[in-house]
């Protein structure tokens, strides 16, 4: 018996046999968490800065999930990255939503870590894998090695500090540079609300929202430390990821369809040429 935890909420590889001379390996993964069950899309935290403002799911992805028509959407891992500058509380961020934990002293993270995160969307089941990276200067060519093939990047600067959320444009363009950037799901997270007065987090709100809307990101703002938002966001992130996984899949077996009815059209009628 074979047994990979990677993270906290690893794979468990159960078993491995071999039939035929191919080797099967058997993986049981513990049912999805009862507060992990997405059913409706959550809503966005600022209307001024969304990604979509829309009350529910799109409608063709609701039928497609009822159908179980969703391909590999449920297999699929899907991966977020984790931005941002040193000690705006990335690692608190994560730890509060996976664990429900928070710790005040500051540990930094060295290169990366990560955290898997299983849900179930509208009767489907969906995992994300949440890469914390480090922030300070010495570790973030490690970190940068794992920025590629995100579905979602979340970039994180601190509501008290406004240096913070100035470099995030500089966080951006590093993501980017590994990424395509029209497919990439973008999030621009304030966080230690608690901290941050009513008039200072006015002020910074305004900035974040303007910036938000140039980057093409959906403005959050969280609390680590109190919980506030943590778990609404983390909810929208997974709800958007995953609607954009299923169309990408629909419109993968719409093209597929229609190839193999050009393919048979071609088959029947011998004398069409191709260009
Ligand atoms: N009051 C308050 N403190 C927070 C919050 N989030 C993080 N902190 C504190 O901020 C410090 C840095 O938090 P981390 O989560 O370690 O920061 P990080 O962004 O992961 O830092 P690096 O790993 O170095 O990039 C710690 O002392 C945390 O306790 C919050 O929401 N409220
Ligand atoms: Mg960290």
């Amino acid at each position: 018996m074979v047994t990979s935890t990677p993270g906290s909420g690893g794979t468990s590889v159960s078993g491995a046999f071999c039939t035929g001379g191919n080797w099967v390996v058997t993986c049981v993964l513990p049912p999805v968490r009862k507060d992990r069950i997405i059913g409706q899309l959550p809503k966005c935290f600022n209307k001024g800065a969304a990604l979509n403002t829309e009350d529910e799911f799109k409608s063709k992805v609701k039928t497609a999930c009822q159908q179980q028509r969703t391909g590999t959407v449920g297999f699929k891992i899907s991966k977020v990255i984790v931005v941002g500058d040193l000690a705006v509380g990335k690692t608190c961020l994560i730890n509060r939503f996976c664990k429900d934990v928070f710790d005040k002293n500051y540990k930094a993270t060295i290169g990366v870590d990560f955290e898997m995160e299983r849900f179930e969307v509208l009767g489907v089941p969906f995992s994300l894998q949440l890469w914390d990276t480090a922030g300070q200067e010495r570790f973030k060519c490690i970190a940068s090695t794992y920025y590629r093939g995100a579905q979602a990047v979340i970039i994180v600067f601190d509501l008290t500090d406004v240096a913070s959320l100035e470099h995030t444009r500089q966080w951006l363009e590093d993501a980017m540079k590994e990424n395509d950037p029209t497919s990439v799901l973008l999030f621009l997270v304030g966080t230690k609300k608690d901290l941050s007065s009513p008039a200072q987090y006015t002020l910074i709100e305004q900035d974040a929202i303007k910036l938000a809307d140039q980057m093409k990101a959906e403005y959050w703002a969280v609390s680590a430390l109190s919980g506030e938002n943590v778990r609404e966001f983390f909810f929208r992130v997974a709800s958007l990821t995953f609607e954009t996984n299923v169309l990408a899949e629909l419109e993968k077996s719409g093209s597929r369809r229609i190839g193999e009815v050009v393919r048979k059209y071609i088959k029947d009628h011998p004398k069409m040429k191709v260009c």
